[in-house]
């Protein structure tokens, strides 16, 4: 395996997170969630920045951060947002810089997953079903501009770890 950063992508609760840890441990490498890295830098919650800035200025501090991790770390698994991937800067950042995972799940079993999602997800508690589920098929066309796709439906996160794993020997 080379030395590039492994960026994991895909839609909010689909599993970034939770995937990130386990393959951080499995390859000895550094994990880091950009989120967590958003909230420390700024020293407020997502939430707190959505509420009091916007998505607009949320959006801002977002890229400024993932494009400073892509481009300037090595050897890390990073975690982006569900949305960054959606800035066209940091997916042409991470596709010249990282290696791309898209954690890809089908509406119906994201669906089963949708109310132990909400709290600290601004979006989801403000956007009715309807509009998440078009923010979820427009999303879906963008991730597929990565380096490795996983499906992601009725499989564990330690199942979805040992099938990067794979991918990756
Ligand atoms: N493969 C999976 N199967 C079932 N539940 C999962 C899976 N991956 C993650 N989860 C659960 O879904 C929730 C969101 O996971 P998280 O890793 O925070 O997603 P993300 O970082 O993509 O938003 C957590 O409660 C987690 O335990
Ligand atoms: O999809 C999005 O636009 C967002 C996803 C969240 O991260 P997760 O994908 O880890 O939930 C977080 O960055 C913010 O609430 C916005
Ligand atoms: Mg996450």
């Amino acid at each position: 395996m080379d030395d590039n950063n492994l960026v994991l992508i895909g839609f909010m609760g689909v599993g970034k997170t939770t995937v990130g840890e386990l393959l951080a441990d499995r390859l000895q490498r550094e994990f880091l969630d950009m989120d967590r890295v958003i909230e420390k830098e700024t020293g407020r919650t997502i939430p707190d920045i959505f509420a009091a800035e916007g998505e607009v200025a949320f959006r801002e501090i977002e890229k400024r951060i993932t494009i400073d991790y892509c481009r300037n770390t090595k050897k890390n698994i990073l975690s982006l947002g569900g949305g960054a991937y959606m800035q066209p800067e940091i997916r042409e950042a991470c596709l010249k810089e990282c290696t791309v995972i898209f954690l890809d799940i089908s509406w119906e079993q994201w669906l089963e997953r949708m109310e132990e999602l909400k709290e600290g997800r601004p979006l989801l508690q403000e956007k009715s079903l309807e509009e998440i589920q078009k923010l979820f098929d427009s999303r879906h066309d963008t991730y597929r501009h990565c380096t490795h796709h996983v499906l992601t439906d009725r499989t564990t996160p330690e199942e979805v770890t040992e099938i990067i794993m794979e991918k990756m020997s």
